[in-house]
């Protein structure tokens, strides 16, 4: 067993009580726990978010709001990620972005994204901070211009796109380290990120607001444009909901993009097939366990789950469990065939939450994930050049980046 998945199992129980006082929490890896709870719950615990999370996200982001506000944003998260804008615009975005990237790798040569990041980040990184988004290279460059477009039509080619792509990094680590505020702190410089994003935002919502106002708006399609023209947010509110669709559309899938690669080597068959996106969710275990309030108290399976507790829906152990996946830390993209004799189901996965608050951004992933994939499948062979597991510190990263070595793909010699 790789020792990501160790890790991935080993720290969850099935349920049980956080023995600390004053700590009323408790852990459940059980299936139908878990499902009751992400089904019937669309609280959080609000006042509980750790420190460093709640300053980095601000007060108007949806994951912290409730109620009508997480009514109202939600809706136009989902409004705004419809089918039909999946189908059209999305697609050929996602489609030209992957062309992009992957026509830009050459022949036989070692695509190593620590150098890459390297160079593309470094104005804004030391040293020591490589080692931590070196996993993300080319796919962060992939999932983050992908989203700069739809969410507020800007180029790659924008010469502030480096800069904002580097004020995103430093947020990200700030949401794993401790929230001290003293000069030089990791956490400290997350947040003169976050406020160097917000105010290029402002800028560009100000501009647009203008050119709206002007009649001069284009045709662009973004999320921009979708919330000023509903009138139904503060300018605050909407700069703080374009900031948190940029960081989540971007930081979620280059970090699942390279897991899906690292799964898929050695796997010719599943290569051919491509039926990888839910295993790869399922194994890459992308988010640790998801938290909701309980609203009432109920007995389960011989458990008190109290009104008040917090229920941390440890989704990763349902994902490892073995009396709902056959030997459950074998990469198997095979299991979910409708045909296959193995119990795997769909409804046991839980990557993406459940209820109130599933993940609006499911779809786009899945889409992203696909389409990045295909182009891959379709124009290169890949082998990593020496063993780069991924590792879960929390966050999910390659030490070395996954370093591999590509030649184009020919059918006739595969
Ligand atoms: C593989 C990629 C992704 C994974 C695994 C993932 C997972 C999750 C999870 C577990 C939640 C919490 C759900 C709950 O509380 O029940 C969530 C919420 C959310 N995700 Fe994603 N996500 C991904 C990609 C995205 C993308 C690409 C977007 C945007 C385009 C997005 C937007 C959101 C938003 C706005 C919420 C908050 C929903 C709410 O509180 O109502 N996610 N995601």
């Amino acid at each position: 067993m790789s020792p990501f998945i160790e890790q991935r199992i080993s720290k969850y129980g099935k349920i049980f009580r956080s023995q600390l006082p004053g700590r009323r929490v408790i852990i459940s890896g059980d299936v139908e726990l878990n499902r009751i709870v992400l089904q019937n719950t669309g609280q959080k615990f609000k006042n509980d978010w750790p420190r460093n999370i709640a300053g980095l996200f601000g007060k108007y982001n949806i994951a912290l709001l409730e109620g009508e506000a997480h009514r109202v944003n939600r809706s136009l998260y989902v409004g705004f990620l419809n089918i039909e804008r999946m189908r059209g615009g999305l697609l050929r975005e996602v489609d030209r972005q992957a062309s992009l990237i992957l026509d830009s790798w050459k022949e036989n040569s070692l695509v190593y994204f620590k150098k890459e990041t390297r160079k593309i980040f470094r104005a804004c990184l030391s040293t020591k901070s490589v080692v931590f988004i070196s996993q993300a290279g080319q796919y962060l460059q992939f999932a983050f211009n992908t989203a700069l477009k739809f969410v507020m039509n800007c180029d790659a080619n924008n010469p502030e796109v480096d800069q904002l792509r580097g004020e995103y990094i430093n947020v990200s680590k700030g949401l794993g380290s401790l929230p001290l505020k003293f000069p030089g702190t990791t956490y400290r410089k997350a947040l003169q990120s976050r406020s160097n994003v917000l105010k290029y935002i402002n800028q560009k919502v100000k501009e647009r607001q203008q050119q709206i106002n002007e009649g001069c708006e284009g045709n662009a399609d973004d999320f921009m444009s979708f919330l000023l023209n509903k009138n139904a947010l503060s300018e605050e509110e909407i700069v703080e909901l374009l900031f948190g669709l940029l960081f989540v559309a971007h930081d979620t899938l280059s970090t699942v993009i390279p897991l899906a690669i690292y799964f898929l080597e050695g796997c010719q068959r599943a290569v051919d097939q491509l039926r990888v996106i839910n295993e790869t969710l399922r194994l890459g275990n992308f988010v640790n366990y998801i938290p909701r309030k309980v609203a009432k108290t109920i007995q389960f399976k011989g458990y008190d789950i109290p009104s008040g507790y917090t229920v941390l829906t440890a989704v990763a152990a349902v994902h490892m469990d073995p009396s709902l996946f056959d030997d459950p830390q074998c990469f198997n993209p095979w299991r979910w065939q409708i045909d296959s004799s193995s119990p795997a189901r769909i409804n046991n996965i839980m990557l993406f939450g459940g209820g109130q608050r599933l993940c609006p951004g499911m779809d786009l992933s899945k889409l992203e994930l696909s389409v990045f994939i295909h182009h891959l499948v379709l124009a290169y062979v890949w082998e990593t050049e020496e063993p780069d597991p991924p590792m879960a510190l929390p966050l999910i990263h390659f030490a070395r980046g996954l370093p591999m070595k590509i030649r184009p793909y020919n059918p006739s010699v595969v």
